[in-house]
């Protein structure tokens, strides 16, 4: 029998790839393509359905992020979406020193640069997301040689990848999902840091290590108040958290109910409508 995908395209005004992808990635899609007026977003067949999609649009127009939207869904037999989302992944520059490639693209590093190949399949964290972005750039800024490191959330393995790269001698990277589990083994192999990072699908309470010098997250707002007092239980003293997944909106809860658990704000950043914050307990 023909496997059938569907494949939703979403117009909305304004077009914010960035958010609309990043609420959409939520949903469990297998992929997203970007065009020049609207995304497209691949899904298996009988997995979601055009009201989830417009549920998550509806969300997105009440708390004001876009005004208009629209969803036209077609059914593809056998379509090779991943060839499609794949034409629209470039070569990053994240910060001076650390590049993020698709594994199909040719790129000739510079003498300091550290590059990161990435097959993003299906996991979230290809490196275009603002959240990705600021996480990279906190670690490039903050994270000290031979450090224990916690990936909260890890996706592809992006984050934890750089922080191998930028020289923490162990990265625990968990997610819930069982696509980020595979792909993200598969990163960290391809990227020869399958020695320092350590993979695992689970729950922050199945995490038993306790000695992190420095913890990464970036996961949306409600899942890192839930998880604040786990976070702050797995932190060394004077240990760096770094956080993201967050909007503008979303400072004053988060800095109070981390400053409640004993962290000082040592550093913020905006890009877009999403903040990162940087605590030290
Ligand atoms: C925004 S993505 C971040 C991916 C990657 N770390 C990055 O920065 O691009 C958030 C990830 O958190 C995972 N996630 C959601 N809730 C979680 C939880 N309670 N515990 C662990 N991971 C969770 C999702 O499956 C998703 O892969």
């Amino acid at each position: 029998m023909k496997k059938s995908y569907k494949e939703f395209l979403i117009t909305s005004e304004p077009l914010n790839v960035e958010i609309l992808s990043s609420v959409l990635w939520e949903l469990n899609i297998d992929g997203i393509s970007e065009e020049i007026n609207c995304i497209k977003v691949f899904t298996e067949d009988q997995r979601i359905t055009e009201d989830q999609i417009k549920n998550a649009l509806e969300e997105l127009k009440k708390n004001n992020l876009i005004r208009t939207y629209d969803v036209q869904e077609n059914v593809l037999y056998e379509k090779n979406w991943n060839e499609e989302w794949e034409k629209s992944r470039e070569v990053l520059h994240i910060t001076d020193k650390i590049v993020i490639k698709p594994t199909f693209k040719e790129y000739e590093s510079g003498e300091d640069e550290i590059v990161i190949t990435l097959d993003p399949k299906m996991s979230f964290g290809t490196g275009d997301h603002a959240t990705t972005k600021i996480c990279v750039k906190f670690l490039g800024k903050y994270l000290q040689p031979n450090s224990n490191v916690l990936d909260v959330g890890s996706g592809t393995a992006i984050l934890s990848i750089v922080a191998a790269k930028l020289g923490a001698s162990k990265v625990v990277a968990f997610d819930i999902d069982e696509w980020s589990l595979q792909n993200g083994k598969e990163n960290a192999k391809l990227n020869s840091v399958d020695n320092i990072v350590d993979v695992r699908m689970c729950e922050l309470r199945d995490i038993a290590e306790r000695n992190f010098d420095l913890i990464v997250a970036n996961i949306q707002r409600n899942i890192l108040l839930e998880l604040s007092s786990e976070i702050s239980n797995r932190i060394n003293e004077s240990g760096i958290l770094i956080l993201s997944g967050l909007l503008e909106g979303d400072y004053q809860i988060i800095t109070e109910k981390y400053s409640e658990l004993g962290f000082k704000e040592i550093d913020f950043m905006q890009l877009d409508e999403w903040i990162g914050i940087v605590f030290r307990k």
